[in-house]
Formats: C-alpha cells, sequence, structure tokens
C-alpha cells in the first residue's frame, strides 16, 4: 500500500481491532503412552500446578510418574477418544467456531490449549497476524484458580514479554456467578430431567485442587461452593437433594473434600438408586468428565447398588454457552467492539523503513 497521509497516523487515533484467546487446559495429540507422556511432562512440570520444590518433585515425577502413568492414561483416552480426536479440543474448536460467529469476523477468535496444542503462543500470534491489538484473555474455567486461570494469563505474559510493541491485554479472570452461566447450567439440568425423568439426587463435581492451595489463599474454594449454592437455589432444591463434591484427585496429599467417589457410596448405600451428575467446572467434556465420572463412577455407583449415574454435559458448545462466552469476551471492550478500521501498516518493515529514512 502506498504510504498516504491516512496511514501515517499513529494507530491510537483510531480505535484499535480487538481479539478474543479462549484458553483450556489441553490434551494429548494421541491416545498413546508417549503423546499423553510428552502432555503430562508439560502439565505436571509447572510449577503453578504441582508447588512441590523442583528437587523433591522432579525424581518423582520422572522416576515415579511418567514411567507408569501414561500406559495406564493411554487405556481411559482410548476409551473416549472420538474422530475428531480429544473431545476437549474438538469441543474447543466448535466453541471458537462458535464464538467467532456471534462476534463477527471484525474480531478474530483463536483456541490456544496451556499444555500441548495449539498453544496458548501460537494463538496470540495469530489474532496478531490479524491485526489485533486489544487481546481479551478467556480460560474456559469458571472458577478461578491458580493452578489453572493463572498458568494461561502466566503463558501469554511470556510470550508477550520480549515483544517491543505489546497488544493491550485483558484478563477474564472468572465467572463463578454470572447469571447467564447459572441459568446455562439450570437449563441443562432441567433438560436433562425432561428428557430422562428426574434423577433422586444431583450431584454437582469439580474438579479437586491440594488443600494446600487454598490455606494459601487459593479462591477456587469458595468459587465453586457459591457455584453450586447458586446453581441448587436456582432449580429451587432443596440441601438434602443435592451434594457438592470433588474429583480427580491424584497423590497422597490431602485434596479439597467431600471426594466424589466417597460420596458415590455414600449416596448408594443410603438407598439412592439414581443420581444425576453436573460437572459446572469444566467447560468442556474430556476425560475427567466422560471417563471418570460418566464410565469408572457409573460403574462404582452400579457396583455399590445404584442403579444408574446419569452425567449431564458439559455446556460445550451449546447457544447458552456461546451467547455466555460472547457476553464475557465483549465486556471488556464493551464500546470497541464495534467493526472498527485497522492500520495494517503500522508494522510494516517497508513503512518503518521509509519513516525512518526521513529522520
Ligand atoms: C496434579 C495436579 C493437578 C491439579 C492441581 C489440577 C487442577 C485442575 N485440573 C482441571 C482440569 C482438567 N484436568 C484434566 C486432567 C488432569 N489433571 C491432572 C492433574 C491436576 N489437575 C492430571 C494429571 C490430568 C490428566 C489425566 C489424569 O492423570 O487423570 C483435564 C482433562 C484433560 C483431557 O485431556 O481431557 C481437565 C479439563 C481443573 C479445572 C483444575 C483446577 C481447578
Ligand atoms: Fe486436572
Ligand atoms: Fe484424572
Amino acid at each position: 500500500m502506498n504510504p498516504t497521509s491516512a496511514s501515517l497516523q499513529t494507530p491510537h487515533t483510531q480505535p484499535q481491532r480487538c481479539g478474543v484467546l479462549i484458553a483450556n487446559l489441553g490434551t494429548p495429540d494421541a491416545p498413546t503412552a508417549d503423546a499423553i507422556r510428552r502432555y503430562l511432562a508439560e502439565f505436571l512440570g509447572d510449577p503453578r500446578v504441582v508447588e512441590l520444590p523442583r528437587a523433591l518433585w522432579w525424581p518423582i515425577l520422572y522416576g515415579f510418574i511418567l514411567p507408569f502413568r501414561p500406559r495406564k492414561l493411554a487405556h481411559a483416552y482410548g476409551a473416549i477418544w472420538t474422530e475428531q480426536g480429544s473431545p476437549l479440543l474438538a469441543i474447543g474448536r466448535a466453541q471458537q467456531a462458535g464464538l467467532q460467529a456471534r462476534l463477527g469476523t471484525d474480531v478474530p477468535v483463536a483456541l490456544g490449549m496451556r499444555y500441548g496444542s495449539p498453544s496458548i503462543a501460537s494463538a496470540l500470534d495469530e489474532l496478531l497476524e490479524q491485526g489485533a491489538r486489544r487481546i481479551v484473555v478467556l480460560p474456559l474455567y469458571p472458577q478461578y484458580s491458580a493452578t489453572t486461570t493463572t498458568t494461561v494469563f502466566e503463558a501469554v505474559l511470556d510470550h508477550v514479554r520480549p515483544m517491543r510493541w505489546w497488544p493491550e491485554l485483558r484478563f477474564v479472570d472468572g465467572y463463578y456467578a454470572a447469571p447467564a452461566y447459572i441459568a446455562a447450567l439450570a437449563a441443562s439440568i432441567r433438560a436433562h430431567w425432561d428428557a430422562h425423568g428426574r434423577g433422586e439426587h444431583l450431584l454437582m463435581s469439580f474438579h479437586s485442587i491440594p488443600v494446600r492451595c487454598l490455606e494459601r489463599g487459593d479462591p477456587y474454594y469458595c468459587f465453586c461452593q457459591k457455584t453450586a449454592r447458586l446453581l441448587a437455589a436456582e432449580l429451587g432444591l432443596a440441601p438434602e437433594q443435592w451434594t457438592l463434591a470433588f474429583q480427580s484427585r491424584i497423590g497422597r496429599a490431602k485434596w479439597l473434600s467431600p471426594y466424589t467417589d466417597v460420596v458415590i457410596e455414600r449416596l448408594a448405600r443410603s438407598g439412592v438408586k439414581t443420581i444425576d451428575a453436573i460437572c459446572p467446572g469444566f467447560a468442556a467434556d474430556c476425560l475427567e468428565t466422560l471417563e471418570e465420572v460418566s464410565l469408572r463412577y457409573g460403574e462404582q455407583f452400579r457396583a455399590a447398588g445404584g442403579q444408574a449415574l446419569r452425567y449431564i454435559p458439559a455446556l460445550n458448545a451449546s447457544d447458552a454457552h456461546l451467547d455466555l462466552l460472547a457476553e464475557l469476551a465483549r465486556a471488556p471492550y464493551q464500546a470497541s467492539m464495534a467493526p472498527t478500521p485497522v492500520d495494517p501498516q503500522a508494522a510494516d518493515p517497508a513503512r518503518i523503513a521509509m519513516l525512518t529514512r526521513a529522520l
């Protein structure tokens, strides 16, 4: 393009293009021990996820976990793998497309996974290449935790740090009590009741984290409680009709409780025959919901005398969820999300050369 006088305006004389980065945890590239090992090494090597001193943790990770756990997990991933690959990634792509459709082509939407691919770095680059200078980072974690949300923010900052011209950044740190989130969860439960009849008990299962995190100030536990209370209130449930529990703990330390598997045993023993189970902390179905809760805990419940644990899918790429994500993505730049011109030449090397020659 010719360096016209219009292109010589500084970019800040006109509104800048917004972009949205949605992020989730990540998943292996294949349901094989090798791919799972690569993924777990990155995930469990993150000091925000496992806070133990490196000198203590690395020998455990490399000596005891990485040689054995991937083989065990290959079987579990095999049970949930789809033609489109890992559910978490396939659903993530559908969420990206649905959000893109809602925000319009002038606001590019990218998907980044904190561990594995597509990386947060590649997602940020996609947005920058499309001219986005104001980036909304929206981790798909309703309840903030340093073990998840913070790791996404950190990956964004790590990628941006060496850049000369930083984009403007907005971090969405959660939406555990957003009315549209609670309403979407309630609607999906009511739809499940309409289709399958009402179970005797509603189990709300959230991913656990070590109690140590709570003691050090992680707000996650309180946000899970709040989501669950709001959801029960929205559904008009009495205290004895629902239970909040925490799933997916690993290792020997104390994790947030009550543990989902323990609650399921207790419910079966107390004569409950049907459980409706929902995992409100998971924005997309994944290993922890499809294999652990739906398959494994379903089996455990039946073995303990229950009849059926009916898993209610995550909000995934449903319309209500995408409307909610669009609302969250728009909020930080409410006024400037409207289609806006961009200055495509601002970082164009030819233009920089032209400008510096004049100095
Ligand atoms: C070891 C510490 C872990 C913490 C702390 C933790 C927190 C946490 N995780 C999620 C969401 C997901 N976790 C998933 C799998 C998974 N999580 C851990 C460990 C911790 N998670 C491991 C080792 C694994 C791999 C599987 C396993 O070994 O059981 C997934 C699913 C990934 C997939 O491929 O489908 C999600 C999603 C949250 C929300 C959270 C804290 C709030
Ligand atoms: Fe996890
Ligand atoms: Fe797990």
